[in-house]
């Protein structure tokens, strides 16, 4: 459960590549080499016959990558057609392309040229890998789109694709395509398989990238001496290449094992069931208080409030108003209860130390929250903010300046717009002309309509130029704003403290997850996790985890309600 790996921003892999090969140890030929050696593995391994094999290479390094997996194919006794742009590539690309040619030709990379060839077996996309710099256009454009389905034919395609480092046009930092709007698009390009080199990127994790990527395996092309981690160099230039900050939490894709973190694995699987020598009595697991609304409401509260006390905070307290304690007399028995009128009486509960985390949001209402908050803020407290409690901070500067570290909030899209409406702005595409199912992808008259609507749009984006903003640029800026962590959920959820540590966690597995009331179940997971004295980033990046994990647990039909209740047998075997 707790394999994580590091993730490297398209500048950092550069970084870390080039520092490589100044140091004289490696040169850009072999790491192109060992590149291509890893793609035409990762291919032979699933095609067990030599077949057909179309192999599309751009004009920089992506493009260099895909004459090596040629030539290897070839010699492999793969028929091999290559289809090459007419640029000229770089030294080491320009070699492995002359290399390729002493084999066979090179066919222009259109759209033509591809079509009056057989129907390959294996189609490898090396047009562009993290070198993008702008939404492609014209031929290079057509051809992706005709490889991402607009001859008709989508699934012909995703069987058959193999992308070297992401699907063509794919923004590795972002996952989003440039050029094209945000969501799903009829034509994006979807590859069965993608090898990409060293370490994954944030591009393969976030938006379009897990889907479109298809079965993601990383290769590992000898740079680790060029990747250690040395987190107090500070932000050097040179510590672009030795800082790693952000990592892929349960990334669920093949990683090198030298890339893993089995030693942190063990130790919290037995921290987490409490099986740590001298681990103590209840009250040195915390004491967590979830603030609850008033009547009617306090089912939000009382998700998170079972979530805490499964994940093993030693007490829970839920506090709603007075009034509506009679409505909270249900199970769990386990739960204590103490009405809390007004700041007041808060302030009175927090005079006990032991309470040292907080839950206010689910269910709570904006005008409890916003009158709450400043004496939470003021205790120091561990506390999660989710919900309400976010809906009060966006309408309240002043609240905004009491965060701290300690602090997480747990924003889904729609709350990150209301308290951090710039950024979520900078995130924002113009919307793309009415989008209809892949189903009606056949219509041809459809087709010819969707093709110019896209075109338009492209060219409407055409000035935008270089890499774009991503929902791991806007968690950490939100984050460092307001000095506390930032947890942006989605199926792509990441975490961002306000240092700029990240991590990015994957749950497209688990689209039941996205459930009335599963927010409120993450924020009691993370307060139980607070309270059992884990730090604000850990406790949200545990908490994660192990809330999908649950989803995973339970399977399609979950409701929020399963999601504790399917806690003891995930940390029953947190490893599994
Ligand atoms: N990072 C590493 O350590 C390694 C990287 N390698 C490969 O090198 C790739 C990166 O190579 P490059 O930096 O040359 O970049 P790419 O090969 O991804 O593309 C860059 C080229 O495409 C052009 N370009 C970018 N966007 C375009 C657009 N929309 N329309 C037309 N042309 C466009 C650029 O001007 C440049 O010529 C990686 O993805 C990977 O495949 C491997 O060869 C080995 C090691
Ligand atoms: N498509 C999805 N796949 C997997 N997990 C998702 C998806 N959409 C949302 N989630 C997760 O489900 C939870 C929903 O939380 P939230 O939006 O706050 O719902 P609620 O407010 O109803 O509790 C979050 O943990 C989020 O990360
Ligand atoms: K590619």
């Amino acid at each position: 459960m707790l394999h994580g790996t590091e993730i490297l921003t398209t500048a950092q892999m550069r970084a870390i590549e080039s520092a490589a090969m100044a140091s004289g140890q490696v040169t850009g030929a072999e790491l192109m080499e060992r590149a291509g050696r890893a793609v035409a593995g990762q291919i032979r391994l699933r095609w067990a016959r030599p077949g057909l094999v179309a192999v599309l290479c751009g004009p920089g390094n992506n493009g260099g990558d895909g004459y090596v997996v040629a030539r290897l194919l070839h010699q492999a006794g793969w028929q091999v057609r290559v289809l090459g742009m007419e640029n000229r590539p770089g030294p080491d690309a320009a070699r492995m392309k002359a290399e390729w040619q002493a084999l066979g030709p090179v066919l222009p990379l259109t759209q033509d040229a591809l079509r009056a060839g057989p129907d390959a077996d294996v189609y490898v996309d090396a047009v562009f890998g993290t070198g993008l710099t702008r939404p492609p256009e014209g031929e290079i454009a057509a051809i992706l789109d005709y490889l991402g389905g607009s001859g008709g034919d989508w699934a012909f395609f995703r069987e058959r694709l193999v992308a070297v480092d992401c699907p063509s046009g794919l923004c590795l930092d972002s996952g989003a395509f440039p050029g094209r709007p945000r969501e799903p698009g009829d034509f994006d390009l979807r590859a069965r398989l993608t090898v990409a080199f060293d370490s994954p990127k944030p591009g393969h994790l976030l938006e379009r990238g897990p889907e479109c990527c298809g079965e993601l395996v990383i290769a590992d092309i000898g740079l680790a001496a060029w990747r250690i981690r040395q987190p107090n160099e500070g932000a050097t230039p040179s510590s672009i290449t030795r800082f790693p900050a952000v990592e892929a939490l349960w990334p669920g894709f093949a990683v090198p094992d030298s890339r893993r973190y089995p030693m942190a694995a063990r130790r919290q699987a037995s921290w987490l069931r409490k099986q740590e020598a001298g681990s103590g009595h209840k009250f040195s697991h915390g004491h967590a208080l979830i603030v609850a609304g008033g009547p009617a409401r306090g089912g939000a509260a009382r998700l998170s409030a079972r979530a805490a006390l499964r994940i093993g905070a030693g007490l829970v307290t839920l506090a709603p108003p007075a009034e509506a304690l009679p409505e909270h007399a249900g199970p769990p028995d386990a739960l204590m209860r103490r009405g809390v009128d007004d700041p007041a009486a808060l302030r009175d509960m927090l005079a006990d130390p032991r309470v040292n985390a907080l839950c206010i949001g689910p269910g709570c209402g904006v005008e409890r929250a916003a009158a709450l908050l400043p004496a939470i803020l003021g205790a120091g407290r561990a506390t999660v903010l989710d919900a309400d409690a976010l809906t009060a901070l966006s309408r309240d500067p002043g609240l905004m300046a009491l965060l701290h570290e300690n602090c997480v909030l747990t924003p889904h899209a729609g709350e990150f717009g209301r308290v951090f409406p710039d950024l979520a702005e900078r995130l924002e595409h113009p919307r793309p002309p009415a989008a209809g199912g892949r189903d009606q992808a056949s219509d041809p008259a459809r087709m010819a309509r969707r093709l110019a609507e896209l075109a338009a749009y492209r060219e409407a984006l055409a000035k935008m130029r270089g890499p774009l903003y991503s929902r791991l640029d806007a968690a950490r800026d939100a984050a460092a704003r307001c000095g506390a962590v930032v947890l942006l959920k989605g199926p792509d959820t990441v975490i961002a403290a306000p240092d700029g540590r990240a991590r990015i966690h994957s749950a497209f597995d688990v689209p039941w997850l996205a459930t009335a009331g599963a927010g409120d179940v993450l924020a009691g997971i993370i307060a139980g996790l607070l309270a059992r004295g884990l730090p604000a980033l850990d406790a949200a990046s545990l908490g994660t985890l192990v809330h999908a994990r649950a989803a995973r647990h339970v399977g399609p039909g979950l409701i929020a309600d399963d999601l504790p209740e399917a806690l003891p047998a995930v940390l029953r075997r947190p490893g599994g």
